[in-house]
């Protein structure tokens, strides 16, 4: 299943830099390794903003509800998901 998953993250202006670097280091070692397992396929960023857009490929609603609340930023972050299924004018032979 295809998820678009928008996320925006609000770390608290008085979180010391040292931790701040520590868990945007954390988060991007998870995000790779679950871009190299196909499960997090898109990663782009929205211009002028500290926010994503997303593209997860995943089993079902609770494994996208485990891997984005394991996210090291998740409490730092608001996140919206809409679900995907194909559009019937796609050109595309498949869904990438
Ligand atoms: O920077 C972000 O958008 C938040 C998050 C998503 C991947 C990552 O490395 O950090």
């Amino acid at each position: 299943m295809l998820f678009h998953v928008e996320m925006t993250v609000k770390l608290p202006p008085d979180m010391p830099a040292e931790q701040a670097a520590k868990i945007k280091a954390t988060e991007k070692a998870y995000s790779q390794d679950l871009q190299r397992q196909g499960k997090w396929r898109h990663l782009w960023r929205v211009a002028g903003s500290y926010s994503n857009v997303s593209i997860f490929d995943v089993e079902d609603n609770a494994e996208l509800q485990e891997l984005v609340s394991n996210l090291p930023l998740f409490p730092y972050m608001e996140i919206r998901v809409k679900p995907l299924c194909r559009h019937p004018s796609s050109v595309r032979g498949d869904d990438s």
